[in-house]
């Protein structure tokens, strides 16, 4: 299980801090959507261009236009971008197409899908390579995403599967009677005041 850390509310300069702290314990740094509306593809091109062996998702959550919104962060060094898996198959195509251009991969996030067993099913079909269950910032007080992920892991298998939405060290355990292959952990360690004794604790966790 790969441990994702997901920067969401900070600017680069501070992005790249906490990846300096937390970079023993973390696989992949997500450049988070906020952050891409606030400072674009900078942080995405400053992370990958400092951590070249690191991977980098630039969560675009893309809804049009799939294969020119993908390739301006696999331009800019991403090695994932994210798309939202209710778009039309279109959209998907075209990026998982400028992903393949790229060498890069496409997770799909299942925000606001409701027939997930199906929905995972076609997406994969249509070559995506992540299906990411995603209990939104807005309903995290009333929804988790562990139900979701057992659907979605029995539908398309665990190394297919990503969860995010509201993890932290004290959640992060319902995660293990499943085994996805991406764990997304934002607040639950960039709000820490040691981040790097979360991020620690948290993959502590997953290697059991
Ligand atoms: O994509 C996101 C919000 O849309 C976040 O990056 C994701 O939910 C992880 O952050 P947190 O652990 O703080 O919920």
């Amino acid at each position: 299980m790969k441990l994702q850390l997901a920067l969401d509310t900070c600017n680069t300069e501070e992005a790249l801090q906490i990846v300096r702290e937390v970079e023993s314990f973390i696989d992949i740094v997500e450049i988070g959507t906020p952050m891409i509306m606030h400072y674009g593809m900078e942080p995405v091109q400053k992370v990958s261009e400092q951590y070249p062996d690191m991977r980098i998702i630039a969560d675009l959550k893309i809804m049009d236009a799939g294969e020119f919104e993908a390739d301006i962060a696999f331009n800019a060094g991403a090695s994932i971008v994210s798309v939202m898996g209710i778009t039309h198959n279109e959209t998907i195509r075209g990026a998982v197409k400028s992903a393949r251009k790229a060498n890069g991969k496409v997770l799909a996030d299942m925000m606001c899908v409701v027939n997930l067993e199906e929905r995972a099913k076609e997406l994969v079909e249509l070559g995506v390579d992540y299906i990411c269950v995603h209990t939104a910032h807005d309903v995290q007080g009333t929804q988790s995403p562990f139900a979701s992920l057992a659907k979605v892991q029995d539908s398309v298998g665990s190394e297919r599967c990503a969860i995010a939405g509201g993890l932290n060290k004290e959640s992060v355990h319902r995660v293990l009677e499943y085994s996805p292959e991406i764990i997304i952990v934002g607040n639950g360690i960039t709000g820490q005041e040691n981040k790097s004794q979360a991020a620690k604790q948290i993959k502590d966790l997953l290697q059991g």
